[in-house]
């Protein structure tokens, strides 16, 4: 008989989580109109597993990602990233750590539209004080890694809309985020390019052993991913 070791077992996952949010509710707006935007949610994220959550439009999912990375606080629960409790955090110190430990793609890009690729990624790691010959390097390594090497003196408007979010990959991946939170990364694209970025996005949360959640309404995709959640009314399932 074998005895489970403790990253087989449940209690075992949750302790080696990268992000692993615990009991967390969220409400919004007046206490007249109040919103249970999250009810309740525990999810657990290991190094190296692609997590997808999708939900129809009001169900949670952009709340979700803010309060995964620490823009929002909840009103319940704890949010811990990379070993420290958001919400424990003062905000200099969860400022801090949301840039040392989690990477953000967004649902269009959000490129600087007078920055070439490579320097969307090397603004990046200026702005995190990070800027030297290893980031440097590494921006070209990660434009090849995601097929833009050949394209990384062209600036947005000189890209596709894959390409713009295969930029805003490489740009996320830059500062080797553990947690990675990804925005509808194909709600501009068709078939052909939301299959390649998704694809693109699991390989890279694999290769780079990032904690990845992506929250999506394109059910196409969701096979790439290891666990698919469903968000209804703020309750994950
Ligand atoms: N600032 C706010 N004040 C009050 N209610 C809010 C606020 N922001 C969001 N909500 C409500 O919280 C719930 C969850 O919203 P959220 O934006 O997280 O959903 P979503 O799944 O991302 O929606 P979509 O797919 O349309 O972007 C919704 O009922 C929404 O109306």
């Amino acid at each position: 008989m074998t005895t489970p070791n403790a990253s087989t077992t449940v209690e075992g996952a949750v302790r080696s989580a990268a992000l692993r949010l615990t009991g967390v509710t969220l409400r919004l707006g007046s206490e007249a109109q109040q919103v249970t935007a999250l009810d309740r949610v525990d999810l657990a994220v290991a190094p190296g597993e692609f997590v997808a959550v999708t939900g129809p439009s009001g169900s949670g999912k952009s709340s979700l990602l803010a309060v995964a990375g620490g823009l929002q606080s909840p009103t319940e629960g704890s949010v811990h990233v990379a070993g420290a409790d958001l919400t424990s955090l003062k905000e200099g110190r969860r400022t801090a750590h949301r840039r040392d430990h989690i990477g953000y793609v967004f649902q269009h890009a959000n490129l600087l539209a007078s920055l070439t690729a490579r320097e969307q990624l090397l603004v990046s790691a200026h702005i995190a004080g990070r800027l030297d010959s290893s980031a440097r390097r590494r921006a070209d390594e990660l434009l090849d890694a995601v097929g833009m090497a050949g394209h990384a003196d062209r600036r947005p408007h000189q890209l596709s809309g894959g390409e713009r979010q295969r930029v805003g990959l490489a740009r996320a991946l830059l500062l080797a985020p553990e947690v990675l939170l990804v925005d509808e990364p194909t709600s501009a694209l068709d078939r052909a390019r939301s299959r390649d970025i998704v694809d693109l996005l699991a390989e890279q949360t694999r290769t780079r052993r990032t904690a990845t959640v992506m929250v999506t309404h394109d059910t196409e995709i969701l096979d790439a991913a290891d666990q698919v959640r469903q968000l209804r009314d703020g309750r994950l399932t």
